[in-house]
Formats: structure tokens, C-alpha cells, sequence
């Protein structure tokens, strides 16, 4: 047979079983498909001598990412850039070096103890069900290991221990702090970079030791917290006025535990289930931040609102009634979600963790969200104290102590400005730097904010002091208005009964005292008449 016959033959064979396999597919059943599939699927791994692992990205429903996931992308990092074609490429540690790893659907090989073996990375992308003219796509990534099943008691113990090992080092090695936010249902993320730490933060000293102090004990404390029986995870609130520091604090936490911040936006998640996915996706060793908490929903007693709308619901109208459009479209996360999130069952899932909460109004907080053990540590972020301003002055002016000081320490305990307003009178003044200017123009801005204050206290006692005049007058309005109404019913009373003891005596006696020492009579007024 010529080569140009073999090729017709073998091109009408191909075809053939292409319109077979086509037709077997449209008309036969699905069951049966199945059933073939299972069976193809078993009588190919008789023959085929290879094991296959799928490591996916996310475990569960997308819930959490999975650490082997991470730890295997780490391990191939290295192996990828020699060896494969299309890589990608991410800088860490401060911007400073470039880490690649495999693309999508490429292969790199490996040798564990003259083993070879091949991973391979891919993807299943499904759509979602949702109408739209822009459907959504679901990427599901995995990493997928091949091995000759001789092998199978080395690669699946020594080996995979090997990989997950390595990757873990080379993470830490990498690891470079991220800022997650929330978009919907998904953190994304960009590299972490604050500069502020415990010792550039303006606060009394032996109060930030104490911070300090119970931020390294809860970092090293896994044993302890497993001992007791708790999660290990810690609450702060932060609360005080604004620009008191406390979106810095939570930077310089960051900064000294070497921890992730998750900055969750709660008016953009949609309801408690989707609070409860993205806590799952949040990392170990993590901040989790929700600022302004008493900004961000309508928190603040809400259980107590929704029982009582509740009942009155239910006193109106025994069924429920659908959400209105307007309430549909807002966030419906609840103060149980919430408390939930913090402290419930899941919440424990991932160690390691710190939940701070910041509000620059507490007592308008629910209590429960705030208790012990939700939130442990309650700090006070304050006005400026001298001993802040002596942290600020050596930041900025590289000063520790200056003869305009002893005025700076009269004038802050006289009156407020925060650290946040301090600092701005602080900042470089001239291309000198020269320091005087600088505490010259916070002495003026002291000055000045003293006076508006007196101007302000006096302002109020006049405005109290018209009040309560106000008050008194109405008071002894109302005091007179009672006297008069008083005199007037009992003048009334005197007068009826008069009339009553007047018409007694007429019934008794047939005349009566007009109360003017007359007597009269019926007789006597006939009489005047027929006169
Ligand atoms: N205690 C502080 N120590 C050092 N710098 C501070 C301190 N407080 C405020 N600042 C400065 O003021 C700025 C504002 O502070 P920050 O954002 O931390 O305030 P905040 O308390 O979070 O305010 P808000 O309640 O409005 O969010 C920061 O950029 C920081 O430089
Ligand atoms: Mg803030």
C-alpha cells in the first residue's frame, strides 16, 4: 500500500469513529453516557500505570484557599523558571525582587530521590447559572501530580511532606504584607506598605508598652490558647475622636506582628452568609479591620429594634412580608452576623487572628458587640498629651527637648487638639526646617484653640444661663396660671354653695339672707311687685 492510500484509509478511520463518537453522544441517553464514561474511565486506569492528585485552590464551596495550594505554588516557583515556557511574575519584599511561577496549562518536572515525576497546573471555569448579558465566569484552579504508581508510598509520605515543607519556607521567605478589601464576595488585595510603628505612634508610654506587651503575648500564646479551650484570636476596639491615631494603631500592629490586614467593608457585603465566606477566605495571621463600625450599618441596638418590629409585624399581620425594593438593594447583614463573625463557631476556623473594631462614637455601640471577649481590649485614642507631643516633636523635628516645650505642656493641658492636628504643625515649615517656626505656629494654633474654647465655654454658660431664666419665667407662668385657675374654682365653689344654702333656707324658712343682713321673702318681692 502507497503512503497516499494509508492516509485516505487512516483519515476515513478517524472520521468514522468521530461521527460515531458524535452520534453516540446526541442520541444515546444520558444515563447509559455515564455509565460508559465510569466504565472507559476504569478500563484506561487498568492499563494506564500513572497516579494522578488534583491540589484545587479553594476547598469546600470556595470557602477557604487552600494551604497546600499556596504552599505548592511556592515550591514550583522556583522549578517553573527554569523550565517553563509562560510564566507569570509577581514582586514582593518591598518591591525589591521579581518571584514567577507557572501560567495556566503548563508542566514542569520534578525528581525526588531518583523519582521523576510531573506537575501540571490548570483550570475548570464554569458559568454561573445567573441571566445576564455578561455572565460571570468561575475559575477553580488546580495543580494536578503525576507518578508512575510504583512510587506511590515514597511520593504520597516523604515527597508531599518534601513539597509542603519547602513551599512553606520559601512563603515565609517571600512574604510580603497585604491589604485585602472586600469587592463583593472576594478579597482582592495590594501589597501592604505602612510605615507607622509603636515607636512613631504618639501615646504615653507605658500605656503602648501595655499594648505592645499583649500584642507579643497573644502572638506566642497558640499552646495557651489551645490549653484553655479558646479560639486563637483576640478583639480590639479603638475608639476617640478623629485623628487620634487609630487607622495608625491598627498600621503599627500590622508592622509589629508581621500580620495581614483585612480591611472589610460591611456596607458591601450583601448578607450574612457571604460575612461568613469572606471570614472563611481570610489567612492566618491576619488583621481583620471593620472601621467606623458605627458608620457602617445600622447596628446600634438593632436587635432590639428588629424584636420590637417584629412584634408589631405580628400583631398587624401574621405573614411575613417580602423585603421592600429599597431595603433589598442595602446590605443585609445583621447585628448577629456580626456577633457571629466575631465570635461564633466559625470565626474559630482560622488561628492566629485579631479583630478591631474602630468607632469615634462608643456608647452608641450595642453592648453585646463590644463585651469582654468579643472585643478583649477597649483603648482610648485621645487628644494630645504632652508625652505624645514629646513622641511627635522627636518623629518630626528630631527634637527631644526645646526651651517653647514648657509653654506647649501648659497650653495642651489646657485645651484639646488632637495628634492628628499637632502633627500638621509639625510638617516642615521652611526648606531649613527650621524647628522654632514649626513649634511657634502650634503654640499660636494652642493659643488660639484656648480662646475659641473659653469663647465657647462662656458662649454656653450665657446660652444655660438664658435657659434656665427661660425655665423659671415659664415655671412662674405657669405657677400664677395655676393660682388664678385655683382662686377662680374656689370663688365658683363659694358662690354655688351660697346659692345652695340661700335656696334652703327659702325651702325651710321662706326667706332667705341675701348676704347683705336684708331678709327677703316671697311675700316681701310680691309685695314690691304689686307696689
Ligand atoms: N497617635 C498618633 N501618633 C502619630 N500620628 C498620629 C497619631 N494620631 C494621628 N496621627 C496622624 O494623623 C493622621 C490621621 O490619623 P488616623 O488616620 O490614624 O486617625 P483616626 O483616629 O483613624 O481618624 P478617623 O477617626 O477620622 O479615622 C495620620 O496620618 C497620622 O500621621
Ligand atoms: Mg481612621
Amino acid at each position: 500500500m502507497n503512503p497516499a492510500d494509508m492516509f485516505t484509509q487512516v483519515g476515513s478511520v478517524i472520521a468514522s469513529v468521530m461521527f460515531a463518537w458524535a452520534m453516540f453522544k446526541q442520541y444515546c441517553p444520558y444515563s447509559v453516557q455515564e455509565y460508559f464514561d465510569k466504565y472507559s474511565k476504569r478500563a484506561f486506569t487498568f492499563v494506564y500505570p500513572y497516579i494522578q492528585i488534583s491540589f484545587n485552590e479553594f476547598t469546600g464551596d470556595r470557602f477557604m484557599r487552600s494551604e497546600a495550594y499556596s504552599a505548592i505554588e511556592n515550591y514550583l516557583g522556583s522549578r517553573s523558571s527554569t523550565q517553563a515556557k509562560r510564566l507569570k511574575a509577581d514582586v514582593v519584599k518591598n518591591s525589591q525582587s521579581v518571584v514567577l511561577s507557572m501560567d495556566d496549562y503548563e508542566e514542569v518536572g520534578d525528581e525526588f530521590q531518583g523519582v521523576k515525576l510531573r506537575w501540571a497546573s490548570g483550570k475548570h471555569i464554569s458559568k454561573t447559572q445567573s441571566v445576564s448579558f455578561y455572565p460571570v465566569t468561575d475559575e477553580k484552579k488546580y495543580y494536578k501530580l503525576t507518578f508512575h504508581k510504583r512510587h506511590r508510598q515514597l511520593i504520597l509520605g516523604d515527597y508531599l511532606n518534601h513539597v509542603l515543607k519547602e513551599g512553606n519556607e520559601i512563603k515565609v521567605r517571600n512574604r510580603q504584607r497585604k491589604l485585602y478589601t472586600n469587592s463583593g464576595s472576594y478579597w482582592r488585595h495590594v501589597v501592604f506598605q505602612h510605615p507607622a510603628s509603636f515607636e512613631t505612634l504618639a501615646m504615653e508610654a507605658e500605656r503602648k508598652q501595655e499594648i505592645v506587651d499583649d500584642l507579643v503575648i497573644f502572638s506566642t500564646a497558640e499552646d495557651f490558647y489551645a490549653r484553655i479551650g479558646r479560639a486563637w484570636k483576640r478583639g480590639y476596639l479603638l475608639f476617640g475622636p478623629p485623628g487620634t491615631g487609630k487607622s495608625t494603631m491598627i498600621a503599627a500592629m500590622a508592622n509589629l506582628l508581621n500580620y495581614d490586614i483585612y480591611d472589610l467593608e460591611l456596607t458591601a457585603v450583601k448578607d450574612n452568609t457571604e460575612l461568613r465566606k469572606l471570614l472563611m477566605e481570610t489567612t492566618t495571621r491576619s488583621i481583620i479591620v471593620i472601621e467606623d463600625i458605627d458608620c457602617s450599618l445600622d447596628l446600634t441596638g438593632q436587635r432590639k429594634k428588629k424584636k420590637e418590629e417584629e412584634g408589631e409585624r405580628d400583631e398587624k399581620d401574621p405573614k411575613p412580608k417580602l423585603p421592600k425594593e429599597e431595603d433589598s438593594k442595602q446590605s443585609q447583614v445583621t447585628l448577629s452576623g456580626i456577633l457571629n463573625f466575631v465570635d461564633g463557631l466559625w470565626s474559630a476556623c482560622r488561628g492566629e487572628r485579631l479583630i478591631v473594631f474602630t468607632t469615634n462614637f462608643v456608647e452608641k455601640l450595642d453592648p453585646a458587640l463590644i463585651r469582654k471577649g468579643r472585643m478583649d481590649k477597649h483603648i482610648e485614642l485621645s487628644y494630645c498629651s504632652f508625652e505624645a507631643f514629646q513622641v511627635l516633636a522627636k518623629n518630626y523635628l528630631r527634637l527631644e527637648s526645646h526651651h517653647l516645650f514648657a509653654r506647649i505642656q501648659e497650653l495642651l493641658g489646657e485645651t484639646k487638639m488632637t495628634p492628628a492636628e499637632v502633627a500638621e504643625h509639625l510638617m516642615p515649615k521652611t526648606i531649613t526646617g527650621d524647628a522654632k517656626v514649626c513649634l511657634e505656629s502650634l503654640i499660636g494654633a494652642l493659643e488660639k484653640a484656648k480662646e475659641d474654647a473659653i469663647l465657647k465655654a462662656e458662649e454656653e454658660a450665657k446660652e444655660k444661663e438664658k435657659e434656665s431664666a427661660r425655665l423659671k419665667a415659664e415655671e412662674e407662668a405657669k405657677e400664677k396660671e395655676k393660682e388664678k385657675a385655683k382662686a377662680e374654682e374656689e370663688a365658683k365653689e363659694k358662690d354655688s354653695s351660697a346659692a345652695e344654702n340661700a335656696k334652703k333656707q327659702v325651702k325651710e324658712n321662706g326667706f332667705c339672707d341675701n348676704g347683705n343682713g336684708e331678709l327677703n321673702n316671697k311675700e316681701n318681692k310680691q309685695e314690691g311687685f304689686s307696689h
